[in-house]
């Protein structure tokens, strides 16, 4: 199967050339995602198998005030992305977030509930689901949380990096979530796509999140705990964190319609964690 992949350098598309290292990888001088046209038009040259979108504009704080380009790349452009796709019957793999609910209540997200991102990153990205929707191919969508690996920018790093200089942190332990292992994620974006080549009636939209949830102070606490780091931790309120943009309180995502269409499981997240320490070549000291 040809597998045309929109990102090259992010966690997930890092992940995904591990598993699928002969896909081809579209980085941002082969393909800017603030260009939807020629987004669209390399797909109908390429015309491959399977697109996969692993790019996305995931700086939540900066996109606040940089709502244009955040809209074409997370909104505009895997709108245009999923029309090529619908237009020459090619199946579609897009990723979303956890960002896009309004982090209400304390049940886990249904693939079907209401949604009400608070800032622009998950406005944008919650765009980005109604045009793939709307576009009518065969395109499912993954919406995951907390990402991490041993690439790139993430949660993971940043305590491993202040653990070097500090020996104490306050991290914000009213934010229930799943922290999610980008390895994890790239094996089931292949998994879906290869199942919706076969099965285009499975289009749709799906969460898969590392289980059990827990807090960033949770997260924290683990991380430390498993990569044998003294730092200790104190929970504080959202409120004593403030940040340019709002963050969802409940961010817990139900997998069960994922594992039901497809057989795809919820992921351990400590086991991931393990793995990625292992990667990071961080051992208990
Ligand atoms: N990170 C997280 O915690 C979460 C991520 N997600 C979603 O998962 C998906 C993958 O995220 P993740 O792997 O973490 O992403 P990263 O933040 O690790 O990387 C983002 C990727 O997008 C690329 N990109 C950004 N802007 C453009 C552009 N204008 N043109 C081309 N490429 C661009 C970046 O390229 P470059 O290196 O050139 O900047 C980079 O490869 C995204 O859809 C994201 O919304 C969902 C939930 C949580
Ligand atoms: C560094 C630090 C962070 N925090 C808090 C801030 C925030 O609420 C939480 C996580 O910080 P981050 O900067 O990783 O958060 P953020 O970049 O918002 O992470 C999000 O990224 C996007 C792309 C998604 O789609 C989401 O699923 C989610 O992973 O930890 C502390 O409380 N103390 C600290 O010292
Ligand atoms: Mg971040």
């Amino acid at each position: 199967m040809n597998i045309l992949v929109f990102g090259k350098t992010g966690q997930v598309a890092m992940e995904l050339q591990r598993r699928a290292p002969d896909a081809r990888y579209l980085g941002r001088a082969d393909a800017d995602l603030t260009d939807p046209e020629k987004c669209a038009a390399l797909i109908t040259d390429i015309s491959p198998d399977l697109v996969i979108n692993a790019a996305a504009y995931t700086a939540v704080d900066k996109a606040e005030d940089d709502v244009d380009t955040a809209r074409l790349v997370n909104g505009t452009t895997p709108g245009a992305i999923a029309n090529a796709c619908a237009q020459g019957q090619i199946p579609f793999v897009h990723v979303s977030t956890d960002y896009v609910f309004d982090g209400s209540g304390s049940d886990r997200w249904q693939v079907g509930d209401e949604t009400g991102p608070l800032g622009v990153y998950g406005q944008t990205k919650r765009e980005g689901e109604e045009l793939v929707l709307a576009a009518g191919g065969a395109s499912a969508i993954l919406r995951t949380s907390w990402v991490f690996s041993s690439h790139g920018n993430n949660f993971v790093k940043t305590m491993l990096r202040l653990s070097e200089s500090r020996d104490a942190l306050n991290i914000v332990d009213d934010q229930i979530g799943g922290p999610t292992p980008a390895g994890d994620i790239a094996a089931a974006l292949l998994e879906i796509g290869t199942q919706l080549a076969a099965a285009p009636d499975k289009a749709g939209l799906y969460h898969f999140a590392g289980q059990p949830d827990t807090s960033w102070k949770g997260f924290a606490e683990e991380i430390f705990a498993q990569a044998g780091r003294q730092v200790a931790v104190s929970g504080i309120p959202t409120s004593d964190y403030p940040t340019p943009a709002r963050r969802p309180l409940n961010s817990r995502l139900d997998g069960s319609a994922l594992e039901k269409a497809f057989g795809i499981a919820t992921p351990d997240w400590k086991a991931g964690l393990a793995r990625v320490l292992k990667e990071l070549e961080v051992t208990p000291s």
